[in-house]
């Protein structure tokens, strides 16, 4: 077989099989030489000395509170750290991609074809002793004893950290802008265009953002329903086409037309959906107080610059700031990046996306005023947004704890959805959890109980796997032991560069947008510069928006 399978070449160095069994490792610009790529030249070494280990890095961020009310308040500093963070986490995503799901070496296809996602690691090659190369078993373990003896929730385990159920539709609503993957055509495809391009509110081609538009000063259509504005219904807005599902009978006036097809889906999602919109209509307002002489089109495309930056801003300062549990504060800040490395564009990786599976958080039911509504319930319903009016829903989901990003917390009823994810895993060859470890500078677990930090999962895992470095991506980051994070580390450690690299390598962050003109003058770059979580909704909801935050009360 391909000697290449058993990944001899260490340290990102390539492998290159040669003739009669024979293989060849490209060392080029990994640090280090030899047959395997395992010897540090000079500089490395020193820089491995200087280098902080990961995991001693991420317990100093996530506590020393005191140490770090201090170094947050010397700009001077903290503006090094951010720096840091920003480059750091960029260097660690190729760009240009040099990956892609159909090869297991590089191709121009990775880079010239953007209807697929990127890969960061090639896919495990084809015909090789297992499916992880030459490690494990000849076979996957079986995917549905998999999923009820590692995924399938016993009882609902809450958060931790009082993570509450806004937080996870944030997550639901924000990823879905850029994971979109071509279900007809396979997983290795997306319809995505690569980053924060907030087609989740606008629509993803020019005709569902016309079809969503009101075509004056700007605004995206809205309808008054019991006084306030919700977007359209579908069948007012021809052109646009939502994921209703034929079997389950939706009256008309339940039916909207959203930034995304998927949107319909989940009350959560409808929720922040109309936020958004409402935010759009309010930014198009002050534009037009501003601009009284610009057209609906000049303050439709500033609007949507400012919206992203909102999106953005809120991204960093609060979503992250609450998922990472750094102490060091996180903010939002462009300029620190002009005059650096740093390469303004950027694309979804497969790998990201399954990383991003955070369907534990789900609860097995959501309270609102009273009425119970277990998650079939809600499915495909904006009902309980309108019985009970959308400030009680938002303060429902304020209000309600979100489940640990853990094993064994899928609700029984996402079943399906789990075994799409491990399959398409399978179908996309990735490789083991371990492999990605090493791949973004982590030490690789040396064993199940090092993986889990328990015993009775470890042994349930030694026997699908029979060894560490054939545990499966997917199943080895949610099978790790928790951490100071709302992910396990190695989603914080791997999740991290995907994601500050798609949010900073925003266009309006490079230096030819990140000034006030783009944004409509100072006014529309301060929307952006002072947007939060809390503002957003306190804006934009009706009555009270007392205690809005990412954490239960
Ligand atoms: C590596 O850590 C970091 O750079 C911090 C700022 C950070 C950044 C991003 C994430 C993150 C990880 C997974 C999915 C979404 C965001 C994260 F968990 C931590």
């Amino acid at each position: 077989y391909d000697p290449c399978c058993a990944y001899p070449c260490e340290n990102q160095g390539i492998c290159l099989s040669e003739a009669n069994r024979n293989y060849t490792c490209d060392c080029t610009g990994t640090g280090y030489y030899g047959s395997n790529c395992e010897i540090p030249t000079w500089s490395t070494m020193i820089k491995t000395k200087l280098k902080p280990d990961p995991e001693w890095l991420h317990t100093f961020l996530t506590s020393n509170s005191w140490l770090w009310a201090i170094l947050n308040r010397i700009p001077f500093i903290h503006k090094r750290l951010m720096t840091y963070v920003y480059l750091s986490r960029g260097d660690m995503v190729d760009s240009p991609p040099t990956y892609e799901s159909d090869h297991s070496y590089i191709t121009l296809n990775a880079y010239f074809n953007e209807s697929y996602y990127a890969r960061t690691l090639p896919p495990v090659p084809e015909h090789c002793p297992t499916p992880m190369g030459v490690k494990g078993p000849k076979e996957y373990p079986d995917v549905d004893e998999l999923i009820k003896k590692v995924f399938m929730r016993r009882e609902f385990i809450p958060e931790p950290h009082d993570t509450n159920v806004l937080f996870q539709y944030y997550a639901q609503h924000f990823t879905h802008q850029f994971f979109r993957t071509d279900y007809k055509k396979g997983p290795q495809l997306t319809k995505g265009t690569g980053g924060v391009d907030v087609s989740n509110i606008y629509g993803l081609t020019e005709q569902d953002r016309r079809a969503l538009r009101s075509g004056v000063d700007g605004k995206l259509r809205t309808q008054k329903i019991n006084g306030e504005d919700f977007p359209p219904y579908l069948k007012d807005v021809p052109g646009i086409s939502m994921d209703y599902p034929p079997h389950i009978p939706i009256p008309e006036n339940g039916k909207f037309a959203l930034g995304h097809p998927f949107f319909a889906l989940l009350p959560g999602l409808f929720a922040y959906a109309t936020i958004w919109v409402r935010e759009h209509n309010r930014v198009c307002d002050e534009l037009v107080k501003l601009h009284p002489s610009w057209d609906d089109e000049r303050i439709y495309h500033t609007a949507r610059l400012i919206i992203v930056g909102e999106v953005i801003k809120i991204t960093i300062e609060d979503y992250v700031q609450h998922l990472s549990q750094y102490k060091l504060k996180l903010t939002f800040e462009p300029e620190l990046t002009h005059g650096t490395r740093f390469q303004y564009h950027n694309r979804i990786h497969a790998e990201f996306n399954h990383l991003y599976h955070w369907h534990p958080l789900i609860p097995d039911s959501l309270n609102v005023s009273g009425t119970d509504y277990a998650i079939m319930d809600m499915a495909y319903s904006t009902a309980p947004v309108f019985k009970h009016g959308l400030d009680e829903f938002i303060h429902a989901m304020v209000n309600s704890r979100a489940g640990a990003l853990t094993n064994r917390n899928h609700a029984q009823v996402l079943y399906p959805v789990l075994k799409k994810v491990l399959e398409n895993g399978r179908e996309l060859r990735f490789q083991g959890v371990n492999a990605y470890r090493r791949r973004f500078g982590m030490v690789p677990f040396t064993s199940f109980e090092d993986m889990t930090g328990e015993t009775e999962l470890a042994a349930i895992l030694e026997e699908l796997y029979g060894d560490i470095d054939a545990v499966e991506y997917y199943v080895g980051l949610l099978a790790e032991r928790p951490g100071p994070s709302i992910t396990p580390l190695t989603m914080v450690n791997i999740g991290g560069p995907w994601s500050v690299k798609g949010l900073l390598a925003n266009p309006i962050c490079s230096p030819r947008y990140w000034k006030p003109s783009t944004f409509g003058g100072e006014e529309g770059f301060n929307i952006i510069k002072t947007a939060s979580l809390e503002k957003l909704f306190c804006l934009n909801m009706k009555g009270s928006c007392e205690g809005i935050s990412f954490k239960v009360p």
